[in-house]
C-alpha cells in the first residue's frame, strides 16, 4: 500500500498533457486554452473613437470654435475640420481625421454655434487611437492562453467566432453493481439507487469537462472486461466506480489486469478510499474508485482532480490546501491518514459528524476535506488543521 503524497506524485508523472485540438464557437470556449497563436484580423478600435461625449476639435490657440456638425456612434462619414472648428460628438464614434482632440461637455459652453472650452487641451485627449489594443496581423493571444470571459469578450470585439483550442478530455464514467437501479424504479429489497454517476458528471460539469459518456455495468466477468476495452480504446479517462475491493463480485481489477491496463498503483495507505487504482493504457489514464459514494468523491477529489489538471496543462494541478482553526474535536481510528468531511467559513473549520466512506448525507453540506495526516490521532478544538476547499 502506498502513502497519499507518492499516489499523487504517481499521477502527476503518469498523466500528460492532451496534444489533441478542437475549434469551439467562441461563446462555447470557456475554460479552454488556445492551441495557437490568434492574431488579430482587425485593428482595435478599428477606427479613431472617441472616449467621451462632448465636441471633437481641430485645435488652436483660441477657447472660442465655431460648430460644423454632428457625429455619433455608428456614424460613417467623414466631416472635414479646420483649425477653431468642433463637431458635436458621442462616445464611440469615429472622430474625424481632422479632429485631434474632445472635450467632454461638462467642460464646454455652448452658445448657438459658438462653443467655448474650459481651458486649451493636449492634442489626442480623450481619443482611442487607432489599434490601441492590437493592430491588425499582430499577436491578439498567445497559445496557451486560458479562455476566460474577458479573453472571449476580448476575442469576440475582434470579429472572432471560431477559436482552435487544446480538446478537454473525452470521459467515461462506469458504475459496477447488480444492487444498482435509477431513479424511478422500484427499490425492490437489496437494491439502491445508483447515485455516484450522478455525484461524478456534476463534478466534472462544475469543472467543464462535458464530453462525458455514462456506462452501466452488472457484476460479470465478462461484461465488465468488454465494457472496459471498449470504453479504454475510445476515450481519454475513464472513472470506474465500485467492484475494485476484494470481494468474490469485485471484477474491475482482474479486467483491467487482462486488458493489460498499466498499473501505477492500487490500494493507498487513506481512508476513505483505499482500494483507489490508478493506471493507464497507451494514451488513457484510468481510475477505479472504490463504490463507496464518500470515498469515491474523496477519490474523486484528490487525485482524479489532479489528472484532469494535467490533461490539460495546467500548472497548478491540486485543489488549494490551506491552514484553518480546527472548531470540532475528531479522534481517529486506525493508523490511515484521513479527510474528513468539513464545512470550511473564514479561517475556521467544522469536521463534521459522520464520516464513513458511504457518508452522503455529510459530504452533502461539505465544502472541504480536512487532511489529517497518519501520525495524528485527535484533533482538538483550537488546533491548526490543514483544509482542502472543494471546487464547488
Ligand atoms: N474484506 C475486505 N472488504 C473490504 C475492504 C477490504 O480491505 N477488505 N475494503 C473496504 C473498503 S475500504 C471499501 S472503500 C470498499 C470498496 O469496495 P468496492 O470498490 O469493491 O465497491 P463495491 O463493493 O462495489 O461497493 C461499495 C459500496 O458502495 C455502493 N455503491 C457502489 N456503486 C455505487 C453507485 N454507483 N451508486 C451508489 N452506491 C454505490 C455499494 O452498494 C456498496 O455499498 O470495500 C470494502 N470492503
Ligand atoms: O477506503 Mo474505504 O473508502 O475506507 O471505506
Amino acid at each position: 500500500m502506498i502513502s497519499v503524497s507518492e499516489a499523487i506524485q504517481l499521477v502527476e508523472k503518469q498523466s500528460l498533457p492532451l496534444l489533441k485540438s478542437t475549434y469551439k464557437p467562441v461563446e462555447k470556449s470557456g475554460g479552454y486554452k488556445l492551441f495557437a497563436d490568434v492574431d488579430s484580423p482587425i485593428n482595435m478600435p478599428p477606427f479613431r473613437q472617441s472616449a467621451m461625449d462632448g465636441y471633437a476639435l481641430n485645435l488652436h490657440n483660441n477657447l472660442n470654435y465655431n460648430l460644423i456638425g454632428e457625429v455619433k456612434a455608428g456614424d460613417g462619414h467623414q466631416l472635414i475640420l479646420k483649425p477653431g472648428q468642433a463637431v458635436r460628438i458621442f462616445t464611440g464614434a469615429p472622430v474625424p481625421d481632422t479632429a485631434n482632440a474632445v472635450m467632454m461637455q461638462e467642460k464646454v459652453v455652448v452658445d448657438g454655434n459658438v462653443i467655448t472650452i474650459q481651458n486649451q487641451i493636449e492634442i489626442n485627449v480623450n481619443i482611442r487611437p487607432l489599434g490601441e489594443q492590437v493592430k491588425k496581423g499582430e499577436l491578439a493571444l498567445l497559445k496557451n492562453t486560458k479562455l476566460t470571459p474577458a479573453a472571449i469578450g476580448y476575442l469576440s470585439s475582434l470579429g472572432i467566432s471560431k477559436v482552435k483550442v487544446f480538446k478537454k478530455p473525452s470521459i467515461a464514467l462506469i458504475t459496477t453493481g447488480n444492487e444498482l437501479v435509477e431513479a424511478g424504479a422500484d427499490l425492490d429489497y437489496g437494491k439502491i439507487y445508483e447515485s455516484n454517476s450522478n455525484m461524478l458528471l456534476s463534478a466534472l460539469y462544475s469543472l467543464k469537462f462535458y464530453d462525458v459518456t455514462i456506462h452501466k455495468v452488472e457484476d460479470d466477468y465478462e461484461k465488465t472486461q468488454s465494457k472496459l476495452n471498449s470504453v479504454i480504446n475510445e476515450n481519454d479517462l475513464v472513472i470506474i466506480t465500485g467492484g475494485i475491493s476484494v470481494g468474490d463480485y469485485d471484477f474491475v481489477g482482474k479486467a483491467l489486469s487482462a486488458l493489460n491496463v498499466t498499473e501505477h498503483f492500487y490500494k493507498v495507505k487513506q481512508k476513505p478510499g483505499k482500494p483507489l487504482f490508478y493506471g493507464t493504457k497507451n494514451n488513457t489514464s484510468i481510475f477505479a474508485l472504490p463504490g463507496n459514494p464518500a470515498a469515491a468523491l474523496t477519490c474523486f477529489y484528490v487525485y482524479v482532480y489532479i489528472a484532469l489538471q494535467k490533461m490539460m496543462n495546467n500548472d497548478v494541478v491540486a485543489l488549494p490546501r490551506i491552514k484553518a482553526i480546527s472548531v470540532s474535536n475528531f479522534k481517529k481510528n486506525g493508523d490511515r491518514p484521513q479527510f474528513l468531511k468539513a464545512i470550511y467559513n473564514n479561517n475556521q473549520v467544522e469536521i463534521l459528524e459522520g464520516q464513513s466512506s458511504a457518508m452522503q448525507q455529510t459530504f452533502a453540506i461539505s465544502n472541504a476535506l480536512v487532511f489529517m495526516p497518519e501520525d495524528d490521532s485527535a484533533i482538538e478544538t483550537g488546533d491548526s488543521v490543514e483544509v482542502i476547499l472543494l471546487p464547488i
